[in-house]
Parts: C-alpha cells; structure tokens; sequence
C-alpha cells in the first residue's frame, strides 16, 4: 500500500464497526458505483477552509466568540431555490448582527446548510392505515411520499445530494461575498422587523444602538467595504457513512485527512455510541466536529469523546452541542461542564434548544415551544454563569420563510395555525419572525451575562 492509499484508508476504517441508523440499500452493486462515483468528484469545500473554521471555533471554546449555528431540519432537493436560501441565509446574517452587537464578541456563522439531507429517525418504519413502509431518513436517501417506491432507498439520491449541496454552496458563496450581506444592509433589515413585529417595541432600544454604532463607524471614516463581506461556513450531520467517506480527501498540504462535504461536521445524538463507527469516522478527520449530548450524557461519556475525538486538546476541534430539554438543562448540564473544564479540555458548549423541547399536538404535527426553545438557552446562559464559564452559542432549527411549525413567539403561532404552512420533512423549525425574536431575546442574555 502507497503511503496515501494507506491514509485514505483511514477514512474507511469505520466499516468494521456498528454503524447506527445507516439505510437499508437494496442494491449493494449500486451503492458501491455511486460510492466510486462520488469519490471522483471534487471536494464541495477546501481543507483551508475547515482549518480556518477549527481555528473561529477555537476563539469560541475560548471565550472570544460565539457561534450561531442553523438552518433546516431536513434540507428538501425540491428546495434548493434561489429564494428559500437566500431568506435562509438573510435570517442567519440578521441573527449575527443582533449578536455580534450585544456580544461585543465575533459571531461565528455556520449553516445547517449544503448537506443537510439525512436524518436518524425514533423507528425504521412507519406505518399508516395498516400499510408499513421504511421510515423517511432524509432525500438523500429515499422520498417523503407515502409510497414504497418513494420509501425504498436508492443510493443515486446520494449524487443528487453532492449536486444539490454543490449549488447551494454556490449560490451562498456568491451571496457573502457579492454584496449581499452587506451589514448595513442586513441592519436594514433588522430596522423593518423591529417596525413591523408585535414585539418589536423590546428590541427598539438595542436597534437604535446598532443604528448609532454603524453611523459612528461611518463618520470615523471606516472603509465600506469591509462591511461587505461576511464569512459563512456549512455544516451539517455526519450520518450516512458511505457518503461521508467517498468524500474523505487527503489535504496535499499536510497529509491529513479532511471530509470535504462541509467544513463542520457533527456527530448525532443517536449516533455518538463510544465505539460505534460514527466517532471512529470523526477520529480520522481534520474537520472541526460537533457532537449533540442529550440527557442521558454522562461525564465519563463526553470525557471519552475528548479523548477520542481531541486527544490535543486543541481548542475548536471539538464542540459540544447540548440538546438537553428545558426541563432538564438545569440539572444535567452542570456536572458534564464541570467535569470536561476540570479535564483541562477546552472544548466549545453550544446550546441546541430544539431537539429536546419537541411534542406531539393534538393535531399530529410535532411542534416546539417557543418558550420553551428560549428557556432551554436561558438554563444554558444560568448554568455557564454560575460555573464561569463561557456559553459558546446557539444551534437552531430555523427557515427564512414564514412556515407554521413552532408555536408561540412574538408574531404569535397558535396550535391551531400549525396546518397552515407546515412544510417540514422532518422536525418544527422557527419560522423567520421567530428566528429574529431568538436573535435578539439571546442578545439581552448576552449582554446581561
Ligand atoms: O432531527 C432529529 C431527528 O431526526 C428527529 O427528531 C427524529 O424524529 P422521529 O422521532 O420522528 O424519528
Ligand atoms: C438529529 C438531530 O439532532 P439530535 O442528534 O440532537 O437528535 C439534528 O440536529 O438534526
């Protein structure tokens, strides 16, 4: 074996371990043609580029920063249209500038954009009216439509999930850096929510200051154009193996290993088994990696992972991304905290305040409550605050559109409006109105911290 089909093979020893929630492929011949497809493809983003995001990460593990991560649950190929990522992206930037003000810190924006395509599901199968088919794991592999046609995986979605990625990350790249997201553009934007939200009147005073700096900054003679750039980085679950490794390239600069599909990757939290394949793929990695710790961590649990997954203690490699419940926070977080700090490791916490807080409503839709989604963040910020330690940034489930999939929030969504613009293939995302009010409800947290 040369010496780099022997470091490429450390992208593939994974595959003598148990794989959770990987698809049942019908078809292995197609599924190896693809997989040999796909590595001939080239990388959706640089190695560069993944090592400039470990090292924002790490001034967030360290205190300086604060990474706001979002976007869809479940990225839909039929939605990969001009308008629905721009709204996207035009919520994550707005969210920044709210953030960045309040926090006085760098906001490290990262989608969940560009790959997001696969989802670990409760159960294999789903059944309707006595019928049971595969449950739906995401469009990269099988459709949402009731059928078995559509439900049986098919590994070619696995390519359109490349091309699909590919044309985002286009179109976000030309975004950043083309004029659109341009602060004052964004700030802009912000000033019109603030007018025309039912709670606008709160975020008033703090819009009026962002107003007051830019003008500032402006009569001081800064240059505009560094205003009108803004880094943006993709991220998305780690989850179907096979796809994950087809695209693992060795970086020619340095020999290691880099998963070119996004710059972050993160391990799931039905995935994370200490020695499942999931965290052995993520060990051969130079990408900066995410793991979501629900309730049932424990500390010797997320020790491990440090171990396993940052055995440098390197600050941004590793971020922990809690999804705890917010009933649960309060109690939980601490000790895992307490534990990792008191191991000298200096890994990023991140509050994902989604994927505890989700329930069924009468109705059959899953759905979050914004009060609840914001007392999850508030625990986070009470815990960090009581041990001295740094809360590193929010994970959310959120869409540009005004879908109806979460109740609550200052633009009032009512059990009752949920079937309106449920649009979700998997689990309730803030709608944009509700994403803002998150932004800045987060901002007067920060600042208070
Ligand atoms: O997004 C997270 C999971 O994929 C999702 O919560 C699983 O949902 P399920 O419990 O309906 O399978
Ligand atoms: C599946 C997800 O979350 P978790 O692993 O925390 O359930 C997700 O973030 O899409």
């Amino acid at each position: 074996m040369t010496v780099n089909a022997e470091i490429h093979a450390g992208g593939n020893t994974w595959r003598s371990l148990p794989a959770a929630q990987q698809p049942e492929w019908p078809d292995q011949e197609a599924l190896r043609d693809v997989i040999a497809e796909l590595e001939s493809y080239p990388p959706l983003v640089f190695a560069g580029e993944c090592d400039q995001l470990r090292q924002r990460l790490g001034a967030v593990a360290r205190g300086e920063a604060f990474l706001l991560q979002g976007g869809d649950c479940a990225e839909a190929f039929d939605a990969v249209g001009a308008d629905q990522i721009r709204n996207k992206l035009k919520t994550l930037l707005q969210m920044g500038a709210v953030l960045t003000y309040a926090g006085q810190v760098p906001v490290v924006k990262v989608g969940r954009i560009a790959g997001q395509y696969s989802k670990p599901r409760s159960k294999p199968t789903e059944t309707r009216d006595g019928v049971t088919l595969p449950t739906y794991r995401g469009d990269s592999v099988n459709g949402f439509a009731f059928t078995a046609e559509a439900r049986t995986p098919d590994p070619q979605r696995l390519k359109r999930m490349y091309h699909a990625s590919s044309a985002t990350l286009n179109l976000v790249r030309a975004f950043t850096t083309g004029g659109y997201a341009d602060l004052r553009q964004v700030h802009a934007w912000n000033q019109d929510f603030v007018k025309s939200s039912p709670s606008g009147q709160r975020y008033e005073a703090l819009a009026r200051e962002i107003d007051r700096a830019l003008n500032f900054m402006n009569a001081c003679g800064t240059d505009p154009e560094e205003f009108k750039t803004v880094e943006f980085y993709s991220s998305h679950e780690a989850l179907i193996l096979d796809y994950e490794s087809a695209l693992t390239r060795t970086d020619s600069r340095t020999g290691n290993l880099y998963d070119v599909s996004g710059h972050m990757v993160w391990i799931g939290e039905r995935t994370r088994q200490l020695d499942g394949a999931h965290i052995e793929f993520a060990s051969r990695i130079r990408n900066p990696i995410g793991v979501k710790l629900g309730p049932t961590t424990t500390a010797e649990d997320a020790l491990t992972l440090i171990e396993r997954l940052d055995p440098e203690r390197e600050p941004g490699r590793l971020t922990f991304i809690t999804r705890m419940g917010a009933g649960k926070i309060r109690d939980h977080l601490p000790e895992l905290v307490e534990k990792v700090t008191a191991s000298g490791a200096q890994v990023a916490w991140i509050c994902d305040p989604m994927h505890g807080n989700t329930f069924e409503a009468a109705s059959g839709h899953k759905t979050r409550r914004f009060d609840d989604v914001l007392d999850e963040v508030k625990g986070f910020f009470e815990v960090h605050k009581s041990l001295g330690t740094h809360p590193g940034g929010i994970h959310v489930e959120l869409t540009g559109d005004d879908v109806t999939e979460c109740v609550g929030g200052g633009d009032e969504i009512f059990v009752d409006d949920l079937h309106q613009r449920y649009e979700t293939a998997c689990d309730p995302r803030l709608n944009r109105s509700q994403s803002l009010d998150l932004a800045f409800l987060v901002a007067e947290m920060y600042r208070d911290q």
